[in-house]
């Protein structure tokens, strides 16, 4: 008897699952910890059913390392969705859109134009500006001993950094404040975040997002930024800027957009660079602020590891008000309590939802194409048998060690890994490491009055990325400025 390839293929394991809604019931409120629990049962990787929608789960280094390296093409897909179809221009971005010739190009261009290291250094004055007008306003609480709402305070830092790095203005000048701004980016990630009924159960779940007013508050977000995309880009097409002149983000793409016009290539368009920027925001300001309130969060909690980092800035910046950019590079500790950091706390859990482009295996099981996979750094970050007393912050594990998110180890996969790997990272560290360690470097941190290290909550919240549930508030202490 000769069995057809493919009639009885070896499917990983799965939980029980229920008709209609597959696993769905089985996913609380924070998913990335229900399908670690999931794993701990079924293995490091599994199948389940979101609907009629088939979808993987790696939770261990070694699967992540086949899926994103040795089969990295085939599990280089990203899921289509209805949020995501019209948020991104019908998909004219680099981080949403499925894999593609389209794909390749821009990501190509992009990770050229936009986030090469010399890209990156070219924004070092907007930093160190940002960065210091928030010192600013900490030593202003520091002198009323007041608590600082450091979520609040990071996401504003961060966002401004990306506004002007993006439109080489501030948001004073622009159309819209600071407060208005966050709120929008915060409505258009909650979006993306939503599991609309219409990507699992079609024309039924189309109505069903009617009913509950999704379409009506999807349409509201994407008319507001375009509408603010539209006139920041028509601003900039107002005053070309030449090749060579300080350009921020839009001059480049409205560049790359005439250098492709002259090429003859009629690809690139307007949608093309609202969709990059669509990226920019949702994916460079909450990532980058979460690592820093999530880094304060360990360090109040640690206060040993706190003033062995304070030591370190202080004997590299001695004599400086401030640490500067150059510094970083000696700030190793630094850098260690940050990896240590992104290990237990990756911003973004589940990294962004892959899906495979062809019929493939993984640890020996068969996987077909068009499976939706979800890689859980969070759960990878904490495996015991990778991790030494996991659940602990302890940013010695990495002294003298080669483990690092760039490297592609597998461990820690903070900015997920394969093709679709953040090409951000340069862009996202350089603000975090200089934030981190100016505040560090200025000032003391106290816990408001009455409260104790215990009494800081670690319990997270899920979105597109995962935020610190309740908020972290300290009492900035002047050292010196
Ligand atoms: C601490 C900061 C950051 C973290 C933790 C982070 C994390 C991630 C993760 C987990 C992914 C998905 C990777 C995958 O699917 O394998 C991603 C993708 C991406 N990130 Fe970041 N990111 C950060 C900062 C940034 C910044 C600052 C930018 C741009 C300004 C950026 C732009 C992107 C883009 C465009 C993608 C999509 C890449 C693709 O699909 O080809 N990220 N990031």
């Amino acid at each position: 008897l000769v069995r057809k390839p493919n009639q009885c293929p070896n499917k990983p394991p799965s939980p029980p699952k229920l008709p209609i809604i597959g696993n769905l019931h089985q996913l609380d409120a924070l998913v990335h910890q229900s399908l670690a629990k999931l794993a701990e049962k079924y293995g490091p990787v599994m199948l389940l059913q979101f609907g009629p929608e088939p979808a993987i789960v790696i939770s261990s280094a070694a699967a992540a390392k086949e899926a994103l390296k040795t089969r990295d093409a085939d599990f280089s897909g990203r899921p289509p969705a209805f949020c995501a179809t019209k948020m991104t221009y019908n998909y004219s971005d680099v981080a949403l859109v499925p894999y593609s010739e389209y794909w390749r190009q821009m990501k190509k261009i992009t990770t050229l134009e936009l986030y090469s290291s010399k890209r990156v250094q070219s924004f070092g004055s907007v930093r160190v500006d940002e960065v210091n007008a928030m010192l600013e306003s900490l030593a202003f609480s520091a002198a009323k001993g007041e608590a600082v709402d450091l979520g609040e305070m990071m996401f504003t830092l961060t966002a401004s950094i990306m506004f002007k790095i993006a439109f080489g203005t501030s948001f004073k000048g622009s159309m819209m404040d600071d407060k208005g701004f966050e709120k929008l980016i915060h409505e258009a990630e909650g979006l993306l975040g939503t599991f609309a009924a219409a990507d699992f159960f079609g024309c039924v779940g189309w109505v069903v997002d009617k009913l509950t007013g999704l379409h009506l508050r999807l349409d509201r977000t994407f008319r507001r930024l375009d509408q603010f995309f539209q006139h920041l880009i028509s601003e900039h097409m107002k005053s070309e800027k030449v090749k060579g002149e300080h350009e921020d983000i839009v001059d480049v793409l409205l560049r790359v957009h005439k250098e492709q016009v002259q090429l003859g290539a009629t690809w690139f368009t307007m949608n093309n660079i609202k969709g990059v920027l669509l990226n920019i925001f949702l994916a460079g300001v909450d990532t980058a602020a979460l690592t820093l309130v999530w880094a304060m969060t360990e360090l109040v909690k640690n206060p040993d590891i706190m003033k062995k980092a304070q030591d370190e800035i202080r004997r590299v910046a001695a004599g400086k008000q401030r640490v500067s950019e150059q510094d970083l590079e000696s700030l190793k500790y630094l850098k260690m309590v940050l990896k240590e950091t992104l290990r237990l706390h990756p911003p973004a859990p589940l990294l962004l939802p892959k899906e495979t482009t062809t019929d493939t295996k993984l640890l020996g099981y068969d996987i077909k194409a068009g499976t939706r996979v979800y890689v859980n750094a969070w759960a990878i970050g904490r495996d015991a048998k990778t991790w030494e007393k996991a659940e602990e912050f302890s940013p010695e594990r990495f002294e003298g060690g080669p483990l690092d998110y760039k490297e592609r180890n597998f461990e820690l996969l903070p900015f997920g890994g394969g093709r679709r790997m953040c090409p951000g990272i340069n862009m996202g560290m350089s603000t975090v490491e200089l934030t981190l360690a100016n505040m560090l470097h200025c000032f003391e941190w106290k816990l408001p009055d009455g409260m104790t290290s215990e009494d800081v909550s670690m319990e997270e919240g899920f979105g597109l990325t995962m935020f610190k549930k309740i908020p972290l508030k300290l009492v900035p202490v002047n050292f010196h400025l």
